[in-house]
């Protein structure tokens, strides 16, 4: 982790950037997959499957019969677990649910929104350095509550072309039937285009490493949506002296273990606190199985002191993390000017694997400063609203004449005479 004691505000933009691949060396590698699966399909899933996750599949498709393998390979202590996280995200996404508010916006002209889910969706579950099944939570439950009807899983196999027991059983659990072993650039082009095998789909979900996050934006060029980019992990805490270093350094591997893409950023007003953070990831880090990505991971972050904690958010907020972490007593009463950040985590208890796994926010989150324009997924993600509207003979007298004139004005008169004639025939029947 590299330090700074109160940088000055012109190296702030420094460093909040993140260690990023070449945008365009990306685009191009995903452009030569994708064209190969617009060709080849099913063939070309098969070949880069060998190519990237060094299996040869002789099926896409997850079979009835590993479905139900997969109930017997998890503990039921997991499956317990995997139980309680799921009723707390169905309980934070039900109740974003919206009642239809018909307004009467003037005498006779009835105008309201309902809600529809997407009919076809493709959810990514990443799996590369781990099989992350608790996203198949995130995603599956949200749009199974909206109503999509058709809900396509894709994640990458293992190298005996198997997928993770978790993986199977929590789809299983919350209903997803259609799950495909394809993972990376690949999965995301099979979900653009559709295969012999793989279902194109209306909109693609889900987080993944820069590969699988730079084929999503590419995707969307041709016709597809996307929830937002949702790339390597990243998080930033923000302690003073009333923090804990141990939670703080926990809090930061949690993060950084992710992956070697992965960026943690610590911001403190307090010398002493910095210092001891460093000590205890020195040590924490010894323990990790996964220690050697978040070794690399942490050479990517930042350790920097600042002068008081409005400059601690001022540069979380130009930053824009995905998770924000405000280990400090007084975080609450910072909470109206945090602007950017997928997700916030007040205090001391509230670590960041909270909400990874099981308080109910979802974590599938906006990363690399995108949450200065994206939310994370949540049921609107998964959902379209339609307007409708109804005129009574009384509503298009009232304001038949102001689109009379307006459509005169954009001298557009096809406009201006289907209001016409209703107003003309309403007059005789008078
Ligand atoms: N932002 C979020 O909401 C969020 C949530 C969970 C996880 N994540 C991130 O998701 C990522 C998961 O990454 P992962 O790698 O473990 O799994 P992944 O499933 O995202 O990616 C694995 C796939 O990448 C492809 N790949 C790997 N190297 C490649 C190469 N050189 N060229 C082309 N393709 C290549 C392979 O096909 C492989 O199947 C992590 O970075 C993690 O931080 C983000
Ligand atoms: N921290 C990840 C989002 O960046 C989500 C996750 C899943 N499993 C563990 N963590
Ligand atoms: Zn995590």
């Amino acid at each position: 982790m590299q330090t700074y004691i109160n940088p000055q505000l012109s190296d702030w933009s420094a460093l909040t950037s993140r260690p990023t691949k070449e945008a365009q060396d990306l685009q191009k590698i995903v452009l030569d997959v994708f064209g190969k699966i617009q060709k080849e399909k099913d063939q070309a899933l098969i070949d880069f499957t060998e190519q990237f996750d060094k299996v040869r599949l002789t099926s896409l498709e997850v079979s009835i019969e590993e479905i139900e393998e997969a109930k017997d390979l998890i503990s039921e202590d997991l499956k317990q677990a995997i139980q309680i996280a799921a009723s707390n995200i169905e309980k934070f996404h039900a109740v974003q649910r919206e009642e239809v508010k018909v307004i009467e916006t003037t005498k006779g002209v009835n105008c309201w929104r309902e809600s529809r889910g997407i009919e076809n969706v493709g959810i990514y579950i990443p799996g590369g350095t781990a099989p992350l099944f608790s996203t198949t939570l995130m995603l599956g439950i949200p749009a199974k509550l909206a109503g999509c009807q058709n809900i396509i899983l894709c994640t990458p196999p293992n190298q005996e072309g198997k997928i993770h027991p978790a993986i199977l059983y929590t789809a299983n659990l919350i209903g997803i039937e259609k799950i495909y072993k394809v993972g990376g650039i690949q999965a995301i082009g099979a979900l653009t285009f559709g295969t012999e095998t793989i279902q194109k789909v209306d909109k693609i979900f889900g987080p993944g490493n820069q590969y699988v996050t730079a084929a999503k934006q590419v995707a969307q060029n041709f016709g597809v949506a996307i929830d937002m980019p949702a790339g390597p992990s990243e998080v930033l805490v923000i302690a003073d002296e009333t923090s804990v270093p141990k939670y703080v350094a926990a809090d930061l591997l949690s993060q950084a273990e992710h992956g070697i893409d992965s960026q943690v950023i610590l911001l403190t007003t307090n010398e002493q606190t910095l210092n001891e953070t460093i000590e205890e990831i020195n040590a924490q880090l010894e323990i990790l199985p996964r220690k050697e990505l978040a070794a690399k991971a942490l050479e990517n972050s930042r350790g920097i002191v600042l002068n008081s904690i409005e400059e601690c958010v001022a540069f979380s907020n130009i930053y824009a993390p995905e998770h924000l972490i405000f280990a400090c007593e007084t975080a609450e009463d910072f909470i109206p000017t945090i602007i950017n950040a997928g997700s916030v985590f007040l205090g001391n208890y509230s670590c960041e694997s909270a909400g990874d796994y099981a308080s109910g926010t979802n974590h599938t989150l906006p990363t690399n400063g995108y949450a200065k324009n994206y939310s994370g997924v949540s049921l609107d993600s998964f959902i379209k609203k339609i307007t409708f509207q109804k005129l009574s003979a009384e509503g298009i007298q009232n304001i038949g004449p102001a689109i009379e004139s307006m459509a005169e004005a954009e001298e557009l008169f096809a406009h201006k005479n289907a209001v016409t004639l209703r107003l003309q025939d309403l007059s005789y029947k008078a």
